[in-house]
C-alpha cells in the first residue's frame, strides 16, 4: 500500500474517533446541566414568570397568586350598642333588683333613681311607677323579674301611637317646593343632621336646596356647604351676620324656579343683634310661607346630652313655633336617653329622627320598641 493512502485511512479513524468522543461529552454535559438548576420556585413566589429550560425554548407559567384573605366583615354597630351609656343608667339598677328576690321597698328607690338618671323626669318616673306599685299591692306583679317585663312594656306603651313620619307633601305642585324648618339652640348638631337627612333624601330620590339660614356664624354656612357639595344638592347661603329669613326665602324661590323637591332650612340658634330669637324664628316662619314653598316640617334639634335643660328648650321653641317633630341628637354619647319621655309625655311633641354618630348614616328613624328594648337588653354587659 502507498504509505499516502495510509496516512489517509488513519485520518478517518482518528476523525471519526474524535467526534464521538466530542458527542457523547455533549450529552454527557447536557444532562447534568439539568440536574444543576436552581429549584423553582415555590408556587407561593410573587414572581410571575418561571424559567425552565425545554430544548431550546423559555416556557411561561402563568403567575400562581395566592388569594387575599377575605377580609373580617365590618359588623355595623346596633342601636344597643350605641346605646351603652343610657343602658348603664339602667344595668346596676336592674342588677341589684334581681339580685334581691323579691319586691322590696329599695326595688322602688332602685326603679325610680334609675329613670332620674336616665332623665325621664320626676313626672313620668312617678307616671310609670305608681300603677306599677298598685299592681304589686294587689299582687298581679310578686317576682322582680315580671317587674321589670311590666315597666318594659308600659314604657314602650307610653311611646306608642305617635305619628313619627318626616311628613312631604307629595301633591305639592313643582316650583312648590315642600321646606323643612330645622331650629334649636347652637352647637345641638343642626347642621350635620341637615347633613344627614340630606343625603338620605337624595338617596331617596329627591331634589333638594339646603339654605343656611344660621348667619350668625360663617362656619356654620360653610360647613352646610360642604355637606351640599357632598350630596351634589343645591345651596343658598347669605352674608354673615345678615337676614336669616331673607336667605331661607331666597332659598325657597331658587327652589322652586328650578322645581326642586324640598328645601332643607338652617336657622340661627345665636343672633347678632338683640332681637329675640323666638320672634326671629316666627318671622323665619312667616316669610318661609310667603313665598312659593309650604312648610310640612319644623324639626326641633335637641342635643340628648342636655337631658332635662333640652326639655326647657323644647318648651320655649314650641311655644314660638309650631313644632312638628324632635330630631334627638348625640344619643349614642348620653346617659340621658330619658329626655325621650319628658319630651313626648310634657311637650306632646313626637320623636322622630335620632342621631347616634357623626357619620352620615347615623341618623336613623326613632322606634320606640327598639329603644326601649336597648335599654332593658343588660344581657351581655357583665
Ligand atoms: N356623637 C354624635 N355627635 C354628633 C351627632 N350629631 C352631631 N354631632 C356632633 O356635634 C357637633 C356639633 O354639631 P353641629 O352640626 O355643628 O351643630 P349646630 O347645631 O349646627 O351648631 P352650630 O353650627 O354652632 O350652629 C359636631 O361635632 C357634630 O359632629 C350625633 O348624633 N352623635
Amino acid at each position: 500500500m502507498d504509505i499516502q493512502w495510509l496516512f489517509l485511512i488513519l485520518a478517518i479513524v482518528v476523525l471519526v474517533f474524535g467526534v464521538g468522543v466530542v458527542v457523547a461529552n455533549r450529552r454527557k454535559m447536557g444532562s447534568g446541566q439539568r440536574t444543576e438548576l436552581p429549584p423553582r420556585p415555590a408556587p407561593s413566589a410573587p414572581s410571575t414568570t418561571t424559567e425552565e429550560p425545554e430544548g431550546d425554548t423559555l416556557v411561561e407559567e402563568p403567575p400562581v397568586v395566592e388569594p387575599e384573605p377575605e377580609p373580617e366583615p365590618v359588623k355595623p354597630l346596633s342601636l344597643r350598642d350605641r346605646l351603652s351609656k343610657a343602658r348603664a343608667s339602667f344595668s346596676g339598677a336592674f342588677g341589684s333588683i334581681l339580685g334581691r328576690g323579691a319586691i322590696t321597698d329599695e326595688t322602688w328607690d332602685d326603679l325610680e333613681e334609675a329613670l332620674l338618671r336616665a332623665d325621664v323626669g320626676l313626672g313620668v318616673a312617678d307616671g310609670l311607677l305608681e300603677p306599677l306599685k298598685e299592681r304589686v299591692k294587689a299582687k298581679e306583679i310578686t317576682e322582680p323579674s315580671d317587674l321589670l317585663a311590666a315597666l318594659q312594656a308600659d314604657m314602650i306603651a307610653r311611646l306608642a301611637d305617635a305619628d313619627r313620619e318626616v311628613h312631604f307633601d307629595e301633591s305639592l305642585e313643582p316650583g312648590q317646593p315642600n321646606v323643612w324648618l330645622f331650629v334649636g339652640v347652637n352647637g345641638v348638631g343642626k347642621t350635620t343632621t341637615i347633613g344627614k337627612v340630606a343625603r338620605q333624601q337624595t338617596e331617596a330620590g329627591r331634589t333638594l336646596l339646603l339654605a343656611a339660614g344660621d348667619t350668625f356664624r360663617a362656619a356654620a354656612a360653610e360647613q352646610l356647604g360642604t355637606w351640599a357639595e357632598r350630596s351634589n344638592t343645591e345651596f343658598v347661603r347669605g352674608t354673615e351676620g345678615g337676614d336669616p329669613s331673607s336667605v331661607i326665602f331666597d332659598g325657597i324661590e331658587r327652589a322652586a324656579s328650578k322645581q326642586i323637591d324640598l328645601v332643607l332650612a338652617d336657622t340661627a340658634g345665636r343672633l347678632h343683634t338683640k332681637t329675640n330669637l323666638m320672634e326671629e324664628l316666627k318671622k323665619v316662619r312667616r316669610v318661609a310661607e310667603k313665598g312659593a314653598g309650604t312648610v310640612t316640617e319644623t324639626l326641633l334639634v335637641i342635643d340628648a346630652t342636655t337631658g332635662q335643660n333640652g326639655l326647657a328648650q323644647a318648651r320655649q321653641f314650641s311655644e314660638a313655633t309650631n313644632v312638628t317633630g324632635v330630631v334627638l341628637t348625640k344619643l349614642d354619647g348620653s346617659a340621658k336617653g330619658g329626655i325621650v319621655f319628658a319630651v313626648e309625655t310634657e311637650l306632646g311633641i313626637p320623636v322622630k329622627l335620632v342621631g347616634v354618630g357623626e357619620q352620615v348614616n347615623d341618623l336613623i328613624p326613632f322606634d320606640p320598641d327598639e329603644f326601649v328594648n336597648a335599654l332593658f337588653d343588660t344581657g351581655t354587659d357583665g
